[in-house]
C-alpha cells in the first residue's frame, strides 16, 4: 500500500507560487494560501496554475483548524467558487462545507483536532457521509491521549486520510502503510508536527514498495 505523497507548500507572497516547479517529483503538492494575508491575490494566477491543475491541492486553511491568518469567510466562500468553476482540487473543512453548502464531489474533506478528540461516533458520521463522494475524507488529530487508538480504529474506512500531528514521523509512515489514502510531508519547511520532507517521504515508501514486491517475487518462486 503506497499513499498519495503531498508536499505541502505555504504560499507567504504570490511569488512562492513560481516555486510550484521545484516541486512536481512529488505526487500532489498542496498550496497553502492561508500563508498569504490577501489570498484574493490568487485571483491574477489562475492561468498560471492551470498548468499545473492535475498537480495542486488548494487549500484556504481556517485559522480555527490549523490556518495561518484569518480568512473572511464571503471571500473564501468566493474563492472555493472559482477554483471549483476552474476544476481545481481544493481541501475544505466539513465545517465550511456545512455551513455554506460548498461543493465537495472529488475534493478533499477534511476535519483538524488540536486541544481536544472528538468521540469515535462523530469521526465514523462524517466519514460516511462523505466517503462516497469526496476525493478522500481526512482526518487529523494532535497527539493527545487515545489519538493513535482513535485513528486506527478508522482504518477499517474506505477513502479515508489519516494524519497523526505527533512529533514521531513513523506514526505518519505507519497509517500510509496502513491505508490513508494521502501522506502530508513538506515542500520547504515543516507545516505540522511530524512532517518529512516530501523527498525523504517519497524514498521510504519506494523502498518499501521494492521490498515487499521483490520479498512477494521471491516467495512465488
Ligand atoms: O490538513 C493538513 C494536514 C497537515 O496539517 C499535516 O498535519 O500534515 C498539513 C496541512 O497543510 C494539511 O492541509
Amino acid at each position: 500500500m503506497k499513499p498519495i505523497i503531498v508536499a505541502s507548500l505555504p504560499i507567504k507572497k504570490v511569488e512562492d507560487l513560481y516555486s510550484i516547479e521545484k516541486f512536481l517529483d512529488s505526487d500532489l503538492i498542496e498550496l497553502r494560501l492561508d500563508y498569504l494575508k490577501n489570498p484574493g491575490i490568487i485571483r491574477d494566477y489562475y492561468d498560471y496554475l492551470n498548468r499545473y491543475k492535475n498537480k495542486l491541492i488548494i487549500t484556504l486553511r481556517d485559522k480555527n483548524e490549523g490556518g495561518k491568518y484569518e480568512i473572511n469567510d464571503e471571500l473564501k466562500v468566493k474563492l472555493i467558487k472559482e477554483f471549483y468553476d476552474r476544476g481545481f482540487l481544493y481541501d475544505i473543512e466539513v465545517l465550511f462545507v456545512k455551513k455554506y453548502a460548498i461543493p465537495y464531489e472529488n475534493k478533499i474533506v477534511s476535519v483538524h483536532y488540536f486541544s481536544s478528540l472528538p468521540t469515535k461516533k462523530e469521526l465514523i458520521d462524517i466519514i460516511n457521509e462523505y466517503k462516497e463522494k469526496a476525493y478522500t475524507v481526512k482526518i487529523a488529530l494532535a497527539g493527545i491521549k487515545g489519538y493513535k487508538e482513535l485513528l486506527s480504529s478508522l482504518l477499517e474506512y474506505p477513502n479515508v486520510t489519516l494524519i497523526p500531528m505527533s512529533n514521531n514521523p513513523a506514526e505518519r509512515i505507519a497509517f500510509g502503510m496502513l491505508g490513508s489514502k494521502l501522506f502530508y510531508s513538506y515542500a520547504s519547511e515543516p507545516l505540522a508536527p511530524g512532517q518529512l520532507y516530501y523527498k525523504r517521504a517519497m524514498e521510504i515508501f519506494n523502498y518499501i514498495n521494492e521490498i515487499i514486491t521483490s520479498s512477494f517475487s521471491i516467495r512465488t518462486l
